[in-house]
């Protein structure tokens, strides 16, 4: 979908669409007992302030003229006003476009995943080139929603969860196969044509199965499910019906003297958002209102989980190939000089002395996350006793499979080995390091230079050397400031091709913790894959969904790894994780 130009006024379509509102669904079971809320105030709507009504003129204060003005006060007074006409006029058109420009941008997201085609599961099984990092990203978004979906205290009414970011609804079967099925799965995204899909899934998936779930080991009654078109960044959740009768707390997050902390009763168990996150990074208004959604919505106690692409890995690759182009350098606005042990940060974007952070301690309660798996391998049976997820998991679906670009075409992906070299311009007359090193002005990068670059076979990230709205350079230090607006392209083969935003990790961490969430876990793709695939459950649920196959002695590298390397280094692009609310 969208390239670097993708805010350009050529892309604007139709303006956002008024919402249809489906007709407010009782849930009675879970609305029973609680009281009905009143309907809050939209705080996101975007809207001109009213001008100041001019200050009402008392006569007496008015200065008394002395004489009547001549010509020139008359033409200079004219001329004054036609000026300050003109600014006003700017003003107001700078505003319309500022906020069109997030309506374009909003609306591009919506349509490149509106055009997102059903290819089946078969396809995706059989020819798809990337099958095995399809069936990773599915297997580490379940063993998110298995590790930290069940809550400490089983609510009384069911586990609820909302899908900030429900695609076509390829996460329904991870719910409805976890080891407790919701009760109420609610799903929300901006992009209609998916939202419709999604409710096309879940009504098959109820056809299918009569309604009932094998959900742990047992069979569970049916897990509700509804789905609204919504832009959950950009507008508050609390025009939705049924997330308000959960519980929506409309004062979530930073500000005004409100006391932080989530509901003691209502909100949702658990807030999902995979794979969407970096979208609302474009601006801090649309993070903040995704964070004051993910907070609102959700309970105290309540988990934030989801995967988005690692800034770790971008800052990483980012320092490097720009000191490789350049290598005397200083490294960015600190004037520190590359340490060897900057200079030589490994293709996961890890550094020494960042291993740390990655995982930080969890509560000792996550480590009963699954208590009553037993302890020795058990053979799966059909008598409704069977181990979790025994079902057919092979059935995951995903959300990667866009026809074509829904945006401007991008230039082909140009493959990149990051640890060998920057992107390749087919324009000059050298693209080698040194090349690039001996050129005269690389301490601030210029515009006529190609984009920073990197990938494999199967991916490709670009970088402009200047972001296009705020003219910022790339950062020689990696390091992005501020947060917010650090626009790249992504391209993933017969997948993904849109423009997305750099979520830097500690700013967003930061950021979360302003609106009541704590973290419990973060992990990069590839040591959830390390650390998890140990466990019994997670490791039989890896060889279900071909990820790992039963052989050990079998698979791409004759370790029992279904996935290629070029797959490998396309998921270490990802991490995963998983918040509370305090
Ligand atoms: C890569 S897809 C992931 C879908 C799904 N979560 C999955 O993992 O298969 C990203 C999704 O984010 C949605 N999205 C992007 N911006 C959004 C917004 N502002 N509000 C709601 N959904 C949004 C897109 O429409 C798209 O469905």
């Amino acid at each position: 979908m969208a390239d670097d130009d993708a805010s350009t006024p050529s892309n604007v379509t139709a303006p956002r669409k008024i919402q249809k509102r489906k007709r407010e669904t009782p849930a009675s079971r879970l609305a029973a007992n609680k009281s009905a809320r009143t309907s809050t105030p939209n705080a996101y709507a975007r809207r001109t302030p009213p001008r100041e009504a001019p200050p009402a003129r008392d006569d007496d204060d008015e200065p008394k003229q002395l004489k009547r003005p001549g010509a020139g006060a008359r033409i200079a007074r004219e001329q004054k006003e036609a000026a300050d006409t003109a600014r006003r006029q700017r003003e107001d058109e700078a505003r319309k476009n500022a906020a069109n420009r997030q309506t374009t941008a909003a609306e591009l997201v919506a349509e490149h995943y509106n055009a997102v085609p059903e290819r089946g599961r078969e396809w995706r099984k059989t020819d798809s080139q990337i099958k095995g990092l399809r069936s990773l990203n599915n297997w580490i978004k379940s063993t998110l929603i298995q590790k930290f979906s069940r809550p400490d205290v089983i609510p009384e009414h069911g586990l609820t969860v909302l899908d900030m970011a429900c695609g076509k609804g390829g996460d329904l079967g991870k719910w409805e196969k976890a080891p407790m099925v919701p009760a109420l799965y609610v799903g929300c995204d901006i992009a209609e044509v998916s939202v419709d899909q999604a409710k096309q899934r879940h009504a098959e998936s109820m056809r299918k199965s009569g309604g009932r779930h094998r959900g742990g080991r047992q069979m569970t009654a049916p897990m509700q499910a509804e789905f609204y078109v919504q832009d959950t960044f950009g507008r508050s959740l609390a025009e939705i019906p049924i997330i308000r009768q959960v519980g929506f707390n409309p004062n979530a997050g930073p500000g005004g003297g409100i006391i932080q902390g989530g509901m003691m009763t209502g909100g949702f168990d658990v807030v999902s958002m995979m794979f969407a996150l970096h979208y609302s990074f474009e601006s801090e208004a649309l993070a903040r209102g995704m964070l004051k959604n993910v907070a609102g919505a959700l309970k105290k106690g309540g988990r934030f989980l989801g995967v988005m692409p690692n800034s770790d890995v971008i800052t990483a690759t980012v320092k490097r190939l720009l000191q490789a182009e350049a290598p005397g350098q200083t490294p960015g606005a600190a004037g520190k000089s590359a340490t060897p042990e900057e200079k030589t940060g490994d293709a996961d974007g890890k550094e020494d002395g960042e291993e740390e952070d990655w995982d930080p301690e969890r509560p000792a309660a996550e480590d009963d996350w699954d208590p009553e798996a037993p302890s020795e391998p058990q053979p799966a049976s059909t008598n409704g006793n069977a181990p979790a997820n025994t079902a057919d998991e092979e059935e995951e679906e995903d959300d990667w499979d866009p026809e074509k670009p829904s945006a401007p075409a991008a230039p082909p992906p140009q493959t990149t080995n990051p640890s060998a070299t920057p992107a390749a311009d087919p324009t000059a007359s050298s693209s080698t390091p040194s090349a690039a090193a001996a050129a005269p002005s690389t301490s601030t990068p210029t515009s006529d230079q190609p984009p920073l670059e990197w990938g494999n076979g199967i991916y490709t990230v670009r970088f402009p050397r200047h972001q296009p709205l705020t003219r910022l350079p790339l950062p020689r230090d990696g390091i992005f400031r501020p947060p917010y607006g650090w626009k790249y392209h992504y391209a993933l083969e017969e997948a993904v091709n849109a423009a997305e935003y750099v979520v830097p990790w500690e700013g967003f961490r930061a950021l979360a913790e302003d609106y009541g969430l704590e973290l419990l876990y973060r992990k990069g793709f590839k040591e959830v894959l390390e650390d998890e695939s140990g466990d019994r459950e997670l490791g039989m649920l890896a060889e279900r969904m071909g990820v790992m196959s039963r052989d050990r002695s079998q698979g791409v590298g004759g370790d029992g790894l279904l996935v290629t390397g070029e797959e490998m280094e396309a998921a270490g692009f990802y991490h995963a994780f998983c918040f509370y609310k305090t």
